[in-house]
């Protein structure tokens, strides 16, 4: 294993918390209550736009206008993104181990670069990422396996190369797709997902050389 790409929210930061709130507002301007942060956290994974359009498909909430309930989102999460979002369990020290042991890094996800690199850099994980591919980075999104690869392609390395690290089915369709072995996190929407014991992660510090005789 040369390098460890990570997905973002519900893998390196549990940003439920926050989408959940960027949300509400959202919701309140169509006169909806509140939702609650675990409703909200079933639906990430897919960006910003699936995000808006399935709940508010599950919650019947009409609009004549996607595209700016979308936007209105997106401002919406800007203006707070760090609010309450919280790292997983030791991801600070293990990324750091990890950049010490010379395993490059990186970021794959669904959420918008700019606000990707604005929560990483607000949990100091942004130095240690060789790379971070967003939503608008390629001109697809996950799980098309093309944003990961082009990940691979900036770190240098092989797509066999790769351990990714991911919280959804999303993530691990993939990087299925992409042929890169992959990890699904044992927190929050990860332990749903259904995968191989051997494809689960308990803990970041795993993902150590010395911890992890497999890879
Ligand atoms: O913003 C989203 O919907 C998902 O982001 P993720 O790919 O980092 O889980
Ligand atoms: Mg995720």
């Amino acid at each position: 294993m040369k390098a460890v790409i990570f997905d973002l929210d519900g893998t390196l930061v549990d940003s439920a918390p926050d989408i959940a709130l960027s949300m509400n507002r959202l919701l309140a301007d169509h006169g909806v209550p509140p939702q609650k942060v675990s409703f909200v956290e079933g639906f990430i994974g897919e960006g910003a736009r699936a995000l808006v359009a399935k709940l508010f498909a599950a919650l019947d909430v009409k609009t004549n206008d996607l595209d700016r309930d979308v936007a209105a989102y997106i401002d919406y999460y800007r203006a707070n993104p760090v609010e309450a979002s919280k790292l997983y369990a030791d991801a600070g020290p293990a990324l750091q181990a990890l950049h010490g042991a010379g395993i490059k890094l990186g970021v794959c996800t669904n959420k918008l670069q700019e606000l990707a690199e604005i929560v990483l850099g607000h949990f100091g994980l942004l130095p240690l990422m060789s790379v971070v591919i967003g939503a608008d980075t390629t001109p697809y999104t996950k799980p098309d396996p093309r944003p990961l690869l082009h990940a691979a392609e900036a770190l240098g390395v092989e797509p066999h190369e790769v351990v990714y690290v991911g919280d959804t089915t999303i993530d691990r369709d993939c990087a299925t797709a992409a042929k890169v072995p992959y990890r699904i996190v044992n927190w929050g929407t990860g332990r749903d997902v259904k995968v191989a014991e051997e494809a689960r992660l308990a803990q970041f510090a795993d993902l150590l050389p010395n911890t992890v005789a497999a890879d």
